[in-house]
C-alpha cells in the first residue's frame, strides 16, 4: 500500500488555511519498538481546540502514535522516535531528545483505558500535579481542586467526601477524577487512551459529554475503537492501517464520503 501522507498533509493544511490553527504538526514521524518498525512515515495535522479521534483495526498503531506526543515510549528501553511533532505556537518538537520528556508531559495530559486513580484522596489526587509545580497556597489549592472537578462534571457528587480514598469511587467516578487531575494544570493538549472502554453506557455518555466542553478550552486527540464514539464528538478523524495514515479529515467526510476505500470498508466495518 503506498500512502502519501505527506500529500494529506498539505492538501488538508491548505484547504484549513484561515479556518483552523494548528496545534500540533506531526511531520515525517516514524516511530520503532527496537527493530520493530510500528509507526510509518506518518504527517497529520492537529487543529487547535478540537476533537481528533484516531481510528483503525486493531494494532495498527493508534496507541504507539498518542504516546509519542507525551514521550510515553521513553519510560521503555529501545523506543526510537524519528521526525517531528511540532506543538504550536512555541515550535517545539516534542519528539527531540532535546526535549525534556517531564517538560512535555506538563503541556500534554493524558487519560488512560483504565481509571488509574493514585491512592490518595480525591482531593490529593487533583491537587498532586499543582503541587509538582509549587502551588502550595491552601486557598489556591482549594479553588484549583474545586474548578477541575467541576469542569470534570464531579464536583456535586464528591464535594461533601474530598478527603476520602478515589479507590471509593465507582469506575465512572475514577475516570472523570483522572479528567479532572489531567485538567487541573491546564495542559494545552489531552490525549485520551479508549477513555470509555471499561466504562457503562450511562458513564461513557458522561465522558463523552466532558470531552466536548473541554474542548473550550484545550485541543484533545481521542484514541477509539467505537466508531459511533469518533462520530459523535471528534471534529477530525484519522484513519490508520498498519502503522500508516491512510485519511484524514473532517469527520462528517470521513464517515459519509471517505476518499479511499480502505477507509470506507474499515467504517462500513467490512474488517476490523
Ligand atoms: N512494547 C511493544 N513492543 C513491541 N511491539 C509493540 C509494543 N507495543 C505495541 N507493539 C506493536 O506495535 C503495533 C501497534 O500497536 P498499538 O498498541 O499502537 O496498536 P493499536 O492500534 O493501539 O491497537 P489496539 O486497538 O488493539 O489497542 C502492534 O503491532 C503491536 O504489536
Amino acid at each position: 500500500m503506498v500512502v502519501q501522507s505527506d500529500k494529506i498533509f498539505k492538501e488538508e493544511k491548505k484547504e484549513r488555511m484561515g479556518k483552523e490553527t494548528l496545534k500540533l504538526e506531526v511531520r515525517n514521524l516514524n516511530f520503532y519498538y527496537g527493530s520493530f518498525h510500528a509507526l510509518k512515515n506518518i504527517n497529520l495535522p492537529i487543529y487547535e481546540k478540537k476533537v481528533t479521534a484516531i481510528i483503525g483495526p486493531s494494532g495498527c498503531g493508534k496507541t504507539t502514535l498518542l504516546r509519542c506526543f507525551n514521550r510515553m515510549h521513553d519510560l521503555y528501553e529501545g523506543a526510537r522516535y524519528d521526525g517531528e511533532a511540532i506543538l504550536h505556537p512555541d515550535g517545539i518538537n516534542l519528539i527531540s531528545p532535546n526535549v525534556d520528556p517531564l517538560k512535555v508531559r506538563m503541556r500534554v495530559g493524558m487519560v488512560f483505558q483504565k481509571p488509574n486513580p493514585f491512592p490518595k484522596s480525591i482531593y490529593e489526587n487533583v491537587a498532586y500535579g499543582l503541587r509538582i509545580r509549587g502551588i502550595k497556597n491552601k486557598n489556591l489549592l482549594d479553588e484549583a481542586v474545586e474548578l477541575a472537578l467541576r469542569r470534570a462534571a464531579l464536583w456535586d457528587e464528591v464535594k461533601d467526601r474530598l478527603h476520602i480514598n478515589a479507590y471509593s469511587l465507582s469506575g465512572g467516578q475514577q475516570q472523570r477524577l483522572c479528567i479532572a487531575r489531567a485538567i487541573a494544570v491546564e495542559p494545552e493538549i489531552l490525549l485520551f487512551d479508549e477513555p470509555t472502554s471499561a466504562l457503562d453506557p450511562i458513564s461513557t455518555s458522561k465522558v463523552e459529554d466532558l470531552i466536548v466542553e473541554l474542548k473550550e478550552r484545550v485541543t484533545i486527540i481521542i484514541v477509539t475503537h467505537n466508531m459511533q464514539q469518533a462520530a459523535r464528538i471528534s471534529d477530525y478523524t484519522a484513519f490508520m492501517y498498519i502503522g500508516e495514515l491512510v485519511e484524514f479529515g473532517e469527520t462528517e467526510k470521513i464517515f459519509t464520503k471517505p476518499n479511499e476505500k480502505l477507509t470506507e470498508d474499515y467504517i462500513t466495518g467490512r474488517f476490523g
